[in-house]
């Protein structure tokens, strides 16, 4: 019924305003599904390979597309990401792109589930995977730098986290309160702040006073609604990390692993922080042990840049302890089920799972269903904008049953 009859491959532009690749699948009965590939920019080093979209589409013409029509059904996942792994016969997607692979992996997976009349969460995560049980909490960026904003904090990420609001929609409409508030509050302070890639505020302030400015806007807004909002970071630390000098750069300060580590721990204590992500260098397991060790019973300690949604990764994490939740970004490994491998790894072995977007971004809206079809505890997809809200948007709908 879903056996895949075309598909076709594009050029659409990304948030960012750079090309990205979109892809079709139509099946023999008549089932559509389209979906785009995101695009990250501080990238970790061992994620799959983004190839320049006019050149990922023409090797997906000629080398996946012919494997897929008129052989593989768009309903059995497994089928379609081992034909684009038998296409590809590399262990990164660098032969066809992994923004290929997975725009054709995301693709068939609504067609399949277009056939079925099944939502795609459900398509994804099962008949027993129901919506009302629990929902993944929304990490709302509420002010940022790194490599997403020139001239703002070091540190990439400050995420609004909503742990005690009742509803998914009440969470996230908690983050856009915090975004706001940390406008009026930026505001008060005289400082202005232009928007990083992701739709969170970028002031050029230091990371001290960037803790203070997102402390007072958790607390502002806690009160006004009334259940619990506290915040995390993504530290991003690659992109600080000076590899020659074994130190994190913070502009002219400088920490070595041990004092990184010892950093990270102040925050988590002084800041009740429920979230750090890639606290330090994707090549540091140890130090990634020795923190999760010291706060991990408080906080998440996440892997993105470190595990880059990959099982053999994972797996050596998992053996050192290095952390105790893991990104997932379905582009960083270039399929559907490569993606839920590492969910389900981590998840067997205790680890959280949370599903991600990336900084350069389309309208699709393929993480939100794959946030509650994986159970996922957090979904890290921005407060504000447009690409970042149709994620947002589509978890409201899952949530009453509108999709
Ligand atoms: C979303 C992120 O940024 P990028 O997509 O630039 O890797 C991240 O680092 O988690
Ligand atoms: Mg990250």
């Amino acid at each position: 019924m879903t056996l895949i009859e075309s598909v076709s491959l594009r050029r659409v532009l990304d948030s960012r305003g750079n090309p990205t690749v979109e892809a079709d699948v139509l099946t023999q009965s008549g089932g559509f599904g389209r979906a785009a590939a995101p695009s990250g920019a501080s990238t970790g080093e061992y994620e799959a390979i983004e190839l320049p979209p006019k050149e990922a589409i023409a090797r997906a013409r000629e080398h996946a597309v012919p494997r897929l029509v008129g052989s593989v059904h768009a309903g059995n996942q497994r089928d379609v990401d081992a034909a684009l792994h038998a296409a590809d016969g590399t262990e990164d997607f660098s032969e066809i792109g992994a923004n290929s692979a997975v725009a054709i992996s995301m693709a068939a997976s609504k067609a399949g589930a277009d056939v079925l009349g099944a939502p795609l969460f459900q398509h994804l995560g099962g008949t027993f995977r129901d919506a009302d049980r629990s929902f993944p909490v929304p990490l709302g960026n509420v002010v940022g730098g790194g490599e997403h904003a020139a001239d703002a904090t070091h540190i990439q990420e400050f995420l609004s986290a909503p742990v005690g609001a009742p509803s998914v929609a009440e969470a996230v409409f908690a983050n856009a309160d915090v975004h706001a508030a940390v406008a009026d509050i930026l505001d008060d302070r005289g400082v202005a702040a232009a928007k990083g890639d992701e739709g969170a505020w970028a002031p050029a302030v230091s990371d001290a006073e960037a803790f203070e400015i997102v402390d007072e806007a958790t607390s502002r807004v806690e009160d006004a609604l009334g259940f619990g909002i506290r915040f995390g970071l993504d530290v991003a630390a690659s992109e600080l990390y000076d590899a020659d000098a074994g130190v994190y750069r913070y502009g002219d300060t400088e920490r070595t692993s041990a004092e990184q580590v010892e950093y990270m721990a102040e925050l988590v204590d002084e800041y009740d922080l429920a979230y750090v992500e890639d606290p330090l260098d994707e090549d540091d397991y140890d130090g990634f042990a020795d923190l999760t060790d010291r706060v991990g019973d408080r906080t998440l300690i996440c892997g993105d840049d470190l595990f880059v949604t990959n099982v053999e990764r994972l797996s050596r994490g998992i053996d050192e302890g290095a952390a105790n939740s893991i990104l997932i970004k379905p582009n960083q490994i270039g399929t559907l089920s490569d993606a839920f491998d590492a969910v389900e790894l981590a998840q067997r072995n205790g680890l959280d799972a949370v599903v991600s977007h990336r900084s350069g971004e389309t309208e699709d809206t393929t993480i939100a269903h794959l946030a509650v079809a994986t159970d996922a505890s957090y979904i890290k997809t921005g407060t504000v904008g447009g690409e970042r809200t149709a994620k947002l948007n589509e978890l409201i709908r899952i949530a009453e049953e509108a999709v």
